[in-house]
């Protein structure tokens, strides 16, 4: 058999080998522990890990990647190993104690936090010795693995499925909180082997050393190798079916009862309990008292009966028979039992009592008809429950609009079965009146006498505290489902993720206190809360998702819509200005009866904080009056001083009356105390400036005086303000932000602002490239420099020709001016055919150049 068929003899060049061979592993089962590790995460924070039988090194190689850096990892093996950056190798046998010394002098008092072990015993002995072996290797690992091994460590070790398989496991939960046994895919499916994790390592103080003694833990087969083989196979056999059959041996005889042979008396064996057990226990059954010899002479004591007494161990099944009905016949005899009568009997029995009571009778019929019909209707109700259970799967898995829902024709719950949503009440009534097949064309009439049954059924036992029990169990039901659609969307969707992560950082409901006001289209705020809206949440969506990776950066001078700009810093139309705007609402809310004044002041509160101050629009009643008043004057540093600013505004209104916040669970306020939060924002806003196409629209907005502050105050009292939302299911709720919500405007304008500046943030070089740019700017202009001093040198000297001065300068000036290094090149000449053994220069090499063996090669180049 050639070299090649070897190899794929097993299908030995299959994706991992061709994978390993790529990425530089030397063995391909470096994938089982990097899928082992993928499963069960044990090297990521491991510091310490040894790996028993580790040659070629697969296994080491993805120790040092996954493993984090400064950490020991030590591999040893029966063959050297080739180095590997990291890690210490060792050549020695795991069995030996020598091992254990030098794993000892490399780890000193450290501990490891991971064991492997892929050891496999040079196989071509009988299956059985092999795996015998394997699993004695295995033993041996797993001891000095405990050895080693810090306290909730891991230990990593291949076993063979074979008779040994349950010990070892049973040895290994002895020591270890949890024991998992895996195949990677990368284990080939005609390979035995199978990986065992044993996680959570006990660190017993004291380890029984029968644990590790192979003669204990497995049976021996040192000792049944001497005995027929197929005797071996059998005994093996039995090791894996009955593993507990060898272990009751060793409970030895029960106290005080030392013989093999049992003899007990027959009035044991009629009087007894447990009859089986007995006869499984006992050898002979005597008859030596009168009574028993009185048995003896019955008709029912056969000779049969009686031999079959004399010795109990070579009774067949058939012999146990008769003896446990000769006991059953002996019992009723002598009144121990009750005679059970036959069938014929009870027949005549029923036609007698037919006769007697036929009233009974029907009854009895009648409640086996009621019992079927209750048991048919549960069946149907759990064939809808089914249905619709398998409808919100469908819709979780996106295969139908949530309108399919409890609207599907068939659908047993609008028939009064289901009580989903709550339509029972309604079918049944339509039921009672006979109406509901009205409704429905497709209705079956056949069926309906069984569903009426459903629904009497339904009845009576559904009483209304049931009723609501069920209510809520599906609600909680139908949220967990929701919940873990949200999940899966999650994970599926990173838009979807970076919107949730936006909707949480800046609650956009707080934007609900403003209401859609476009000057230039007041006609049309109808259509906007109907269908317009969604035009606008697409336009805002356009914008949102140009904007969103570039959402993070910075904003400064780059932003190339001045004006915007600075109202958007006036306005505070953003995140935290929304909190500020709904602290003036929440001020002057009850105040609305007080009228205009009031109102004004609280715009004045509003337009008081730090972010106004400086811009003009603090002055409220200026803008109200004549709004052309409310020229802004820009201070592009008033934001650092926001805190002072507000403070200021607040001494100045002295007359301002604090409304005390009402604690109403049902009313979803602002927490008007949550300073801390504000001024995250604020200093958010003051970092990026505006990053929302809403609020540049606003502030756009005050800017060219197309919305007073009043307008913005007043749009804080709305329908949507207001909304309470306890014990409101997550998924109505948030629903209810998608769509139940007021119009945030948006001008084309902001938007395009939002753009530019986000486009100037993307043509900023980041620092480092222009730092490097920098540096060689410099570098150049230092050896132009250079260059013009050399050639002032060359002019002054005396002893050249202008000519020769001038074809010097020209060279100086050239070197000068040039940025280009010329880079060396490195030859790598592989070290085999006519170079192998080579000391010295290869032949027809020139240059500068590297030899290398054919396995630095394969590793060198994946890693570049
Ligand atoms: C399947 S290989 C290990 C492969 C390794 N995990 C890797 O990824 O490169 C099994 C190794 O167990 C080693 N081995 C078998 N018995 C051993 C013993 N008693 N002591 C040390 N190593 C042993 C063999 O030399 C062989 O290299």
């Amino acid at each position: 058999m050639g070299k090649a068929q070897k190899k794929t003899g097993k299908g030995r060049l299959d994706k991992y080998y061709k994978l390993a061979k790529e990425q530089g592993y030397r063995a391909r089962s470096a994938f089982k522990l990097i899928q082992l590790n993928k499963k069960y995460s044990f090297l990521e924070n491991a510091r310490c890990c040894i790996d028993l039988c580790a040659a070629p090194g697969g296994w080491l190689q993805v120790a040092s990647k996954y493993m984090p850096v400064n950490t020991v990892i030590v591999g040893v093996d029966l063959v050297p190993i080739k180095p590997i950056p990291r890690v210490v190798t060792f050549a020695c046998d795991i069995t030996t104690p020598q091992c254990r010394n030098l794993i000892r002098g490399e780890l000193k008092d450290w501990k490891a936090d991971v064991v492997l072990h892929d050891g496999a015993p040079n196989v071509g002995t009988a299956w059985v010795q092999d795996a015998y072996s394997q699993s004695e290797l295995v033993l041996m690992s797993m001891k000095l693995a405990v050895e080693f091994l810090m306290k909730g460590g891991t230990f990593v070790t291949k076993v063979f499925r074979s008779a040994d398989y349950n010990n070892l496991i049973w040895v290994f939960n002895q020591l270890f909180g949890k024991v998992e046994a895996t195949k990677p895919p990368s284990s080939r499916n005609v390979s035995a082997e199978i990986f065992v994790v044993c996680r959570d390592f006990l660190a017993p103080k004291h380890i029984d050393p029968k644990f590790f003694d192979p003669k204990h833990v497995f049976k021996d087969l040192s000792a049944s190798a001497s005995v027929e083989g197929e005797k071996a196979a059998s005994n093996a056999q039995a090791n894996v079916f009955q593993p507990e059959k060898k272990r009751r041996k060793r409970d030895g005889y029960d106290d005080g009862d030392y013989t093999l042979f049992k003899k007990a008396s027959a009035a044991d064996f009629i009087r007894c309990e447990d009859s089986i057990s007995f006869l499984g226990s006992v050898n002979k059954i005597t008859f030596e008292s009168e009574e028993e010899k009185e048995w003896l002479l019955m008709d029912i004591t056969t000779e049969d009966v009686e031999e079959n007494c004399k010795d109990l161990k070579v009774l067949g099944k058939g012999d146990f028979k008769t003896l446990m009905k000769w006991r059953t016949a002996l019992r009723e005899e002598i009144g121990l039992e009750v005679r059970t009568k036959p069938t014929e009997e009870l027949t005549e029995m029923v036609e007698v009592t037919e006769e007697v009571d036929e009233e009974t009778q029907i009854q009895e019929e009648l409640e086996r008809l009621n019992t079927e019909a209750v048991a048919r209707a549960k069946r149907e109700r759990r064939r809808a429950n089914e249905v619709k259970t398998r409808t919100i799967q469908r819709m979780q898995l996106q295969m139908t609009a949530p309108m399919d829902i409890g609207m599907e024709h068939n659908d047993l719950s609008l028939r009064g079965q289901e009580d989903i949503f709550d339509l029972e009440h309604t079918a049944k009534g339509l039921n009672k009146k006979g109406g509901l097949s009205a409704l429905d064309d497709e209705y079956d009439p056949e069926s309906s006498e069984e569903e009426a049954e459903a629904v009497e059924e339904d009845e009576t036992l559904d009483t209304d505290g049931e009723q609501e029990r069920k209510v809520n169990e599906l609600e909680a039901e139908l949220d967990g489902l929701y919940d873990a659609y949200q999940e899966r969307l999650q994970e599926r969707d990173t838009k979807y993720k970076v919107k949730e992560a936006r909707k949480n950082s800046n609650d956009r409901e707080e934007w609900a206190g403003i209401q859609k006001r476009d000057s230039d289209d007041e006609d049309s705020n109808e259509d906007d809360e109907e269908g317009g809206y969604n035009l606008m949440e697409t336009a805002k969506e356009r914008a949102e998702e140009d904007s969103e990776s570039d959402s993070d950066s910075d904003v400064d001078d780059d932003f190339g819509f001045e004006a915007t700009s600075r109202s958007a810093k006036r306005s505070r139309a953003d995140d935290g200005g929304v909190s500020q705007r709904k602290k003036a609402r929440m001020n002057v809310a009850p105040s609305s009866s007080k009228g205009k004044e009031i109102l004004s002041r609280g715009a004045q509160v509003w337009f008081s904080q730090g972010l106004f101050k400086g811009t003009g629009l603090s002055d409220v009643e200026d803008e109200e009056e004549g709004g052309s008043d409310a020229v802004m004057d820009v201070d592009e540093n008033s934001e650092g001083d926001v805190e002072e600013d507000v403070h200021d505004a607040s001494e100045d209104e002295d007359e301002f009356e604090v409304v005390s916040q009402e604690e109403d669970g049902d009313v979803d306020m602002w927490d008007v105390n949550d300073e801390a939060e504000d001024e995250i924002k604020q200093e958010k806003i003051r970092k990026h400036g505006l990053i929302t196409a809403e609020a540049v629209t606003l502030a756009q907005q005050l800017v060219n005086h197309k919305k007073t502050r009043t307008e913005l105050i007043n749009e804080g009292f709305n329908r949507y303000s207001l909304n309470a939302k306890d014990g409101l299911p997550s998924w109505f709720l948030d629903d209810e932000q998608k769509h139940y919500k007021a119009n945030i405007p948006v001008t084309k304008e902001a938007v395009a602002a939002l753009r530019a500046k986000m486009r100037a943030l993307d043509a900023r070089p980041i620092k480092k490239v222009a730092e490097a740019k920098a540096r060689k700017k410099m570098k150049a202009a230092q050896r132009f420099e250079k260059a013009l001093k050399k050639a002032e040198g060359v002019t002054a000297m005396s002893d050249m020709t202008e000519r020769e001065k001038a074809k010097q300068i020209e060279k100086l000036m050239a070197k000068g001016t040039s940025t280009k290094k010329a880079k060396k090149e490195i030859k790598v000449v592989v070290a085999k055919g006519a170079h192998k053994g080579l000391k010295g220069r290869p032949k027809g090499v020139k240059g500068r150049y590297v030899m290398v063996d054919s396995r630095m090669k394969k590793e060198v180049c994946p890693q570049k």
